[in-house]
């Protein structure tokens, strides 16, 4: 691989990056960073946590002068979560450039991003939603953009985002230079970009298998009433150091995290519609290691980068193969290796061999856990941490009451009174999941397109605060129909729950199956 020196880059870009720890280039980096110096439009397509965010963010970097008042790029990103990390990289690499970059996302003070804004940032790095209301209130130009860039861009030119990226890039002149990234790029979504793109160089470092190598993948047939207690025993048993459980609905999220956090896990969850102080607290939380367990939504799929991740189990089968490439991308990252298992009901058993084919990669069936595998799990976990702390923490404060309890008790038994306490065994607390319905392949109805239009056409809905992001619509096509029956809000959710998404359109991509736009694919109100 080339260092980051070969390719000419300006002397404060290559300091910023050695202070990122970067010292060899990613394959993804080393072929489109050239390319991107160059001004060509580009699409990349490399593993996720291989370093697309700097194979962009460099070049751009790079390309940017300091003195420039005014916004020269733009990057777009399908949910806030990712806005922020990927300001945070550019920030990082635009530092001792004295580039300035900016976050705009929906959720956050409008008034306080317009007072940001007045510090002329060369970059701005935004969702679509947040971005078309600056658009609208005239706080945000696009007429000097030069650089546009769609990370996880088959999600941004899919349906639920095409209308708002046609919008907005109508407004950023022509001759611009435009890249897509993403770790994944069905075929249908490839000839979409192409009105986008002029003459693209198509970077795909995807060796035969999408997802990436460094995951170990697992699956466990299970039914839908025994997932719970799978997944206490799997985290007792594999003690994960950051684990992302991923579940269908918000709802499924709610109660997941509670009934985690009853059992003594400590567990958040995060969805599309939490506020925006509640996201970025669970977020602050899971990247710091205060809670160990993130359950989410979709929402988490994409393009989060938190060290630290040792584990992401599919609580729910994904709906999509790409979901289910970017939800286990998000453990086994820069050279790292993860874990991931999927949780599969019987009856979604086809399903998942659907997953497999597309994605070209044989998911290996475990049992479930046996409770003395949990036992010992988490006996070996509670053993590791005390001796942590006694390697690490010499003059702690219980000293003087060890002692006592030494001199009058056996000192095995006192360790294990000590270690159950640690353990926090809360077994017997009850918890009730509401069952979600099985995904499972099934014969498609026959071709009843109908446009995909939000309902309403507002655009509260990108802000969480209702309405789902893709109106009625129907299936299309012929072959794979992986989907559920449309299901509609019976928990009162309505459409802001995203289980009545809907997704029209279905034509054949790249992997050979038929995107069914009617399944009820874990959508989540993005923005
Ligand atoms: N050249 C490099 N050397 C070492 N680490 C790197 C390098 N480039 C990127 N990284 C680190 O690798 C991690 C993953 O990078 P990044 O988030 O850009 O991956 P990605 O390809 O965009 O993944 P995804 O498809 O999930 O979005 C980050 O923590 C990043 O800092
Ligand atoms: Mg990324």
């Amino acid at each position: 691989m080339k260092t980051f020196n070969e390719f000419g880059l300006e002397p404060k870009v290559l300091r910023a990056i050695t202070e990122m720890g970067f010292e060899e280039s990613t394959p993804i980096q080393e072929k489109t960073i050239p390319l991107a110096m160059e001004g060509k439009d580009l699409i990349g397509q490399a593993q996720t946590g291989t370093g697309k965010t700097a194979a962009f963010g460099v070049p751009l970097i790079h390309k940017i002068q300091p003195t420039e008042e005014k916004i020269v790029a733009l990057i777009m990103c399908p949910t806030r979560e990712l806005a922020i990390q990927v300001a945070e990289e550019i920030s990082k690499l635009g530092r001792f450039k004295g580039i300035r970059s900016l976050p705009i996302y929906g959720g956050q003070d409008i008034v306080k991003q317009i007072r940001a804004l007045k510090k002329k940032p060369q970059i701005i790095i935004g969702t679509p939603g947040r971005l078309l209301d600056h658009i609208n209130r005239k706080t945000i130009k696009l007429d000097d953009v030069q650089t546009v860039i769609l990370d996880e861009a088959d999600e941004m030119l899919d349906m639920g985002f095409m209308e708002d990226i046609q919008s907005i890039l109508k407004l950023v002149p022509e001759d611009r230079h435009t890249m897509l990234f993403s770790a994944t790029m069905p075929a249908n979504i490839q000839r979409l970009a192409q009105q986008f793109l002029r003459n693209p160089e198509h970077v795909s470092v995807i060796p035969k298998q999408v997802s990436a190598p460094l995951i170990q993948q697992a699956y466990i047939e299970m039914h839908e009433k025994q997932k719970f207690e799978g997944l206490c025993r799997l985290l007792d048993m594999e003690a994960p150091e950051l684990a992302i459980i991923f579940g269908r609905t918000k709802r499924r999220v709610d109660e997941l995290s509670e009934a985690l956090q009853k059992r003594g896990y400590p567990a958040e969850g995060l969805h599309g519609d939490l506020s925006q102080n509640q996201r970025d607290n669970v977020m602050r939380k899971f990247r710091d290691g205060s809670i160990d367990v993130l359950v989410a939504t979709d929402v988490a799929a994409r393009g989060l980068d938190v060290s630290g991740v040792t584990h992401v189990v599919n609580f729910d089968l994904p709906q999509d193969p790409e979901s289910y490439v970017h939800r286990i991308g998000r453990t086994g990252r820069a050279g790292k290796e993860g874990t991931a298992w999927t949780f599969v009901t019987p009856r979604e058993i086809d399903h998942l061999h659907f997953i497999e084919k597309i994605t070209r990669h044989k998911i290996p069936k475990k049992p479930l856990p046996s409770l003395a595998e949990a036992i010992e799990g988490k006996q070996k976990a509670t053993a590791e941490r005390i001796i942590d702390i006694l390697q690490n923490d010499e003059n702690h404060e219980f000293k003087g009451v060890a002692i006592q309890l030494l001199e009058q008790y056996d000192s095995v038994n006192l360790l294990a009174a000590a270690m159950k306490l640690l353990t926090g065994d809360k077994k017997e607390v009850a918890v009730e999941l509401t069952p979600e319905d099985p995904l499972r392949a099934k014969k498609r109805r026959p071709d009843v397109r109908s446009a995909g239009r939000r309902p309403g056409g507002s655009y509260g809905s990108r802000d969480g605060r209702g309405g789902s992001r893709y109106g009625s619509g129907g299936s299309g096509g012929s072959g794979y129909g992986g989907s559920r029956p449309r299901r509609d809000s019976r928990d009162g959710g309505g459409s802001r729950d995203n289980r009545g998404s809907d997704r029209p359109s279905g034509s054949k991509d790249s992997w050979g199956y038929s995107r069914d736009r009617n399944s009820t694919r874990s959508r989540d109100t993005y923005e």
